[in-house]
């Protein structure tokens, strides 16, 4: 059968009811979508990716985007269980992602971060999501604009400041926690908040070594507003780079959660405090007050232009720096707790050590506590070991500038973006042996003598060119602190917490850790 011309004509030409206009359309979408999913039935539409990867199979159009959503909130465990199952190189598709490849294969680590260094860089989708936060601070910049800020900030970690002034300042600044906090949950014997004490405490200390301020962080007993937005916005930040879409997400809840407090908000809290340290040090400048800290020595620097810093460069300076020395630190020092709670055995080794080597005369003396520290394996082992299991940049990025072939030979292309995860790589049972995924500091003291990884087997600090400026700085502030307060106290988790970490830029524990404290 077959219809006449002139009634084909007719029927175009007649208006389309809204039912019809409803059918026709769901029918031509939905028809789409079954082609796309027959073309893309495991990986995300328009993924035309002719390499072959390891990977879990994902879903059609959407490729592994549902996986992700599945598991952000422990998206690094995720992450692990992907390495033990498909192999230690792997790359999904995630619909709305850039292409990704992904690793936790020490060689490739060392090769992108260290030998092929200038074929990395960070990725432009990174420096979008992270502007508002770090702006062009070190962490989020790369060529001249990294350049100029890695010079200033290195000649304040030398040996002297070290000596005369980082010790100096930690056992001041814990003296002042040992007569409050501690012993005030000694004698009330309620619990406290070890974790939130830790980030009072190292945003404390860094400020007075950065900045030369003191700021009153652990004199007040709620969290400081600039604290509590910056904590917001790191975790809002690192939604940004985990799920696609952030912009049009964000403006859907402006619209649809208006109780919501916008990132807006944190940010001009964070903006406004950063801002008062750069006027109060400019003012001070000008009246002839003389200091050696870091801010000092950008108030003096030139930017890649040649040109002094302004207020906003010297904001991102300001943020990325307490980041790197406030929050890592915090929570190296909160999971090593919970660890050595958990291990009554290297407690009494490092109770050991430290009754051996910090005598009352070394803790009153900061010179001699830093030369005493240096002759601390043990501590040491502890510390390497915390970072292995609960590293506090639990996961990064890079993109590729252009081709490449790492050394397990898998194919680069120029615009990759590749990812790899501390998290991950310290508890393979491939790099690690099978007692990968248990605290065993011995495991770092090889016939009496501390052994150091390679930064690709243990890139806590991250590692070539752009290795972690503070490495030394942290490592002596939690030595100092963990002898201080196992030398003086006894910890005792309170029973009945879920002790796990919340997915952010960093890895701070999701819902704090209460600790009773006893004095020893
Ligand atoms: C346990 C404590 C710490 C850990 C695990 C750690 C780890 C890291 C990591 C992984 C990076 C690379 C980040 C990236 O570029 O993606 C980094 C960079 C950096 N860290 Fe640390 N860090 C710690 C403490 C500190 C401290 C106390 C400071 C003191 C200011 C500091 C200063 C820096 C700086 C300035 C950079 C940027 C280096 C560059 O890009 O050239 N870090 N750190």
């Amino acid at each position: 059968m077959s219809f006449p011309a002139d009634t084909i004509k007719r029927l175009f030409e007649q208006p389309l009811t809204p039912q019809q206009y409803v059918a026709i359309t769901t029918g031509t979408v939905a028809t789409g979508l079954a082609i796309l999913a027959m073309l893309y039935p495991d990986k995300a539409v328009f993924d035309n990716d002719d390499r072959v990867f390891a990977r879990r199979k994902g879903y059609p159009i959407l490729g592994n985007l549902p996986h992700i959503l599945q598991n952000v909130e422990h998206i690094h465990d995720f992450m692990l269980l992907n390495f033990e199952t498909f192999g230690t190189t792997l790359s999904g598709s995630a619909f709305g992602m850039p292409k990704a490849i992904e690793t936790a294969d020490p060689a490739n680590v060392e090769y992108f971060l260290k030998t092929n260094f200038e074929n990395y860089q960070k990725p432009p989708r990174m420096y979008n999501a992270m502007d508002d936060l770090f702006g062009h601070g070190i962490f989020n910049a790369d060529g001249e604009i990294w350049k100029y800020q890695r010079k200033t900030a290195a000649h304040i970690f030398n040996v002297k400041n070290f000596r005369d002034l980082f010790t100096d300042v930690f056992v001041e600044k814990f003296g002042y926690m040992k007569t409050h906090q501690l012993n005030n949950a000694v004698e009330t014997g309620l619990p406290l908040d070890f974790q939130g004490l830790m980030f009072k405490y190292t945003l404390e200390a860094f400020v007075k070594l950065g900045f030369g301020e003191d700021l009153g962080a652990l004199r007040s007993e709620a969290k400081l507003p600039f604290a509590e937005s910056f904590d917001e916005a790191q975790v809002r930040t690192s939604r940004r780079l985990m799920l696609p879409f952030w912009k049009a997400r964000e403006a859907f809840s402006r619209i649809f959660k208006p109780w919501e407090t916008p990132m807006s908000y944190h940010i001009k809290i964070v903006n406004d405090y950063a801002t008062s340290i750069v006027q109060k040090r400019r003012a001070e400048v000008e009246a002839g007050v003389e200091k050696h800290d870091l801010l000092t020595r950008f108030l003096g620097t030139l930017d890649e232009n040649g040109q002094p810093l302004n207020e906003k460069q010297l904001r991102d300076i300001i943020l990325n720096f307490i980041i790197a020395g406030r929050d890592t630190t915090a929570q190296a020092l909160s999971w090593g707790m919970y660890a050595i709670m958990g291990h009554p055995e290297v407690e009494k080794k490092l109770l050991e050590e430290i009754m051996e080597n910090i005598t009352d005369d070394v803790e009153n003396n900061p010179a001699k506590f830093y030369e005493a520290v240096k002759n601390m394996k043990y501590i040491h082992a502890t510390f390497y070991e915390i970072l292995r299991l609960y590293p506090p940049v639990p996961a990064n990025s890079k993109y590729a500038r252009g081709d490449d072939v790492w050394p397990d030979g898998t194919i680069i292309r120029k615009g990759d973006h590749v990812n790899w995860s501390p998290y991950s790589q310290g508890r393979l049972e491939s790099i690690w042996g099978p007692d990968a995924k248990e605290f065993k500091p011995e495991r770092w003291i090889v016939n009496g003598e501390l052994k150091r990884e390679s930064q690709g087997v243990w890139p806590v600090f991250h590692a070539g060119p752009r290795v972690c400026l503070g490495q030394n700085l942290a490592t002596l502030e939690s030595i100092v602190v963990l002898s201080l307060m196992l030398k003086n106290y006894q910890f005792k988790l309170v029973p009945g917490q879920t002790i796990t970490y919340l997915v952010s830029i960093t890895m701070p524990m999701k819902n704090g850790m209460q600790v009773y404290v006893e004095k020893r």
